[in-house]
């Protein structure tokens, strides 16, 4: 089954077109990375899916229902774990938890989702007393009741220190291991490429790239960037490097190179550079990151141009 479906989605708010033409499927068990910069539509996607806002055109169904018809029944079976959440500072933790298993009607043992997701010690405590962090793993907890077929998460990783974004990472892993469909948003490539099967991004509302984290990083071309110190630099040895097979770019600042290459000719950008005289002190190789793809992908020149899907 296809747990989500949108089709030729737009939304508009007055005069800002926040999603543009959007069509989209994610397949059942899968865990999708929903990328974009701020202001790309991210958050407005996530509440087209549990209808908390209407399309101004297209279709979208969720769990083989439609979103509008059928909110309440997507709902039922949904985890969200939204962008902007109100934790009621008064009640604890667990209580929390539970009103959130009264609400959905489960058996589910709060003690349990307050241990997964790593407050189990507070959960006695009033919610305002709580971090950001801490706040957010009790939304979370909140999101798991009920084994939902779906997971919608609008920044998991916010607020969330690096060892809370990594159990998040695992609780996302372990969910779609148990079948579940987790959709998620997220500024950071970092924290989809090391969980998604793929990711889909977005730029002023429209589809920019849509891939395998594998075919984003093989679109980076699995270039290198070799970072030299050399003790000299010349315009002519420069301009040797940049016409040597294999080597796209060749620039120098002060007694630093940076050298873009094939990552099989390396060893001749050195060999070069010590046959012509310079001595090299030092250099590091940096793989060419999904980061730089991302920010690709969503520069202003890029966006204005009419936004085809690469
Ligand atoms: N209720 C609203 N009224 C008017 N404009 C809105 C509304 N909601 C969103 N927008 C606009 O729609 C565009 C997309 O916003 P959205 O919140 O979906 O982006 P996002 O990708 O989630 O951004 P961020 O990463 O900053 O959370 C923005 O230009 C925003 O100002």
């Amino acid at each position: 089954m296809t747990a989500i479906e949108l089709s030729s989605v737009t939304k508009r708010f007055g005069p800002v077109t926040a999603v543009d033409d959007l069509t989209l499927a994610i397949e059942d068990g899968e865990i999708f990375g929903f990328l974009g910069p701020n202001g790309a539509g991210k958050s407005t996607v996530i509440s087209l899916l549990l209808d908390f806002i209407r399309p101004t055109a297209g279709t979208v169904r969720v769990l083989g229902r439609d979103a509008q018809a059928e909110s309440l029944a997507v709902r039922e079976r949904t985890g969200v774990l939204p962008d902007a959440y109100h934790v009621y500072d008064r009640l604890t933790g667990r209580q929390h938890v539970d009103f959130a298993i009264r609400s959905k009607g489960t058996d589910d043992d709060p003690d349990a989702l307050l241990e997964r997701v790593g407050i189990e010690d507070a959960g006695d405590r009033k919610a305002g007393t709580y971090s950001k962090g801490m706040a957010q793993r009790l939304m979370l907890a909140t999101a798991l009741v009920g084994t939902p077929e779906l997971l919608v998460f609008d920044e998991p990783t916010t607020g969330l220190d690096p060892t809370g974004a990594r159990e998040m990472r695992d609780i996302i892993r372990a969910e779609r291991d148990r079948g579940a469909t987790v959709f998620f948003s997220s500024h950071s490539l970092h924290q989809v490429e090391a969980v998604c099967d793929r990711v889909g991004i977005l730029n002023r509302g429209r589809l920019v790239a849509l891939d395998s984290v594998a075919g984003l990083r093989e679109r980076t071309g699995g270039g290198a960037r070799l970072r030299i110190t050399a003790d000299q630099m010349s315009d002519a040895v420069l301009n040797t490097l940049r016409s040597q097979d294999g080597v796209t770019a060749a620039e120098a600042d002060g007694q630093t190179l940076l050298v873009t290459c094939d990552p099989g000719a390396k060893a001749d950008v050195i060999a070069t550079l010590r046959g012509s005289g310079v001595d090299v002190v030092d250099f590091a190789t940096e793989t060419t990151s999904l980061e730089d793809l991302f920010i690709d992908y969503t520069t202003d020149e890029r966006a204005a141009a009419p936004g085809e899907q690469r």
